[in-house]
């Protein structure tokens, strides 16, 4: 069936690794098999699962003690590390892992390792190198759409992301059980440029018109900016959220082709007993 992965990426806090304990505990109540893997130095607890841990190669405490870097420039020294060390850790701790089998990246948050630090770029790179199909699931807090200026910032973070990482991209609104009016979130899971436009024009002067009107253009031309709501209290919105990314890595396509074969010789099986009669 192939060997699969998904990326979970986002801004600080945004529920990528309650977006994680609410996947693994969606796939255990469907009995699918999935393992999760936490690429976050910095991380103390887990309310998951972890199969494997990127604290067994580097931890940001003593890169930051050792080093007396501070806890974001030693976030950044873990991650060159990771990347140096690609094939000689991640590639031992994957031998484990074959052809049937589901991984789930839990990342750290800052964002700039999507944005212009090489090191995520590089684990994707190997990872497709050594035969994974990787998603990326890029988590972004509901509250970035309260107002128009904040979902650009957001969105362009997506976007940057999308841009960096070239893989098969879902974005993820999390936090849905917190928003207020989830009505007024639905016209942002597939932005309308022209109202983007319109009502951030309405909150700037008019000296940045055209700057907004490039701004809408830009997320317009691209078309990838969509977001599938999260609501982790909600099994089916968790489901719905898997569905949508087996949908972009086109996840266990040869199994149902092998199931569609064999219902068909199954028929045709039943046409030779029909005949037989
Ligand atoms: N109510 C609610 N709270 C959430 C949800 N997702 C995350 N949170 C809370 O938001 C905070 C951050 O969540 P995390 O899952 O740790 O976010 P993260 O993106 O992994 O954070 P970093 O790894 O630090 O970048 C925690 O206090 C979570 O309990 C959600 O869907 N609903
Ligand atoms: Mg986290």
């Amino acid at each position: 069936m192939g060997k699969y992965a998904q990326l979970v990426i986002g801004p600080a806090g945004s529920g990528k690794s309650t977006y994680v304990e609410h996947l693994h505990q969606h796939c255990q109540a469907i009995q699918r098999s999935i393992h999760c893997v936490n690429l976050d130095p910095a991380a103390e607890a887990f309310a998951y699962p972890v199969s494997i841990d990127i604290r067994d190669l580097v931890s940001l405490e003593d890169v930051m003690a050792e080093l007396q870097l501070g806890p974001n420039g030693g976030l950044l020294y873990c991650m060159e590390y990771l990347e140096d060390n690609l094939e000689e850790w991640l590639g031992q701790e994957l031998e484990g892992y074959g052809e049937e089998d589901y991984l789930v990246f839990d990342c750290p948050g800052q964002i700039e390792l999507y944005s212009h630090v090489g090191a995520i770029r590089s684990l994707v790179d190997f990872l497709r190198a050594d035969g994974w199909t990787v998603a990326a699931v890029f988590a972004l807090d509901v509250a970035f759409v309260s107002e128009p200026s904040k979902f650009i910032a957001g969105a362009m973070q997506a976007l940057a992301a999308m841009v960096k990482l070239e893989l098969p991209h879902i974005n993820l609104l999390t936090k849905m059980d917190l928003a207020e009016d989830k009505a007024a979130v639905q016209e942002f899971l597939i932005p309308d440029p022209q109202l983007l436009m319109d009502s951030l024009s309405a909150s700037t002067g008019p000296r940045f018109r055209r700057l907004n009107a490039a701004v809408a253009g830009l997320l317009d031309e691209y078309s990838l900016v969509s977001f599938v709501p999260l609501d982790i209290t909600d099994e089916d919105s968790i489901g719905e959220v898997l569905l949508q990314i087996d949908m972009a890595v086109q996840y266990g396509e040869d199994a149902e082709v092998k199931i569609r074969e064999f219902e068909g010789q199954e028929g045709q099986g039943g046409d030779d007993d029909a005949g037989l009669d």
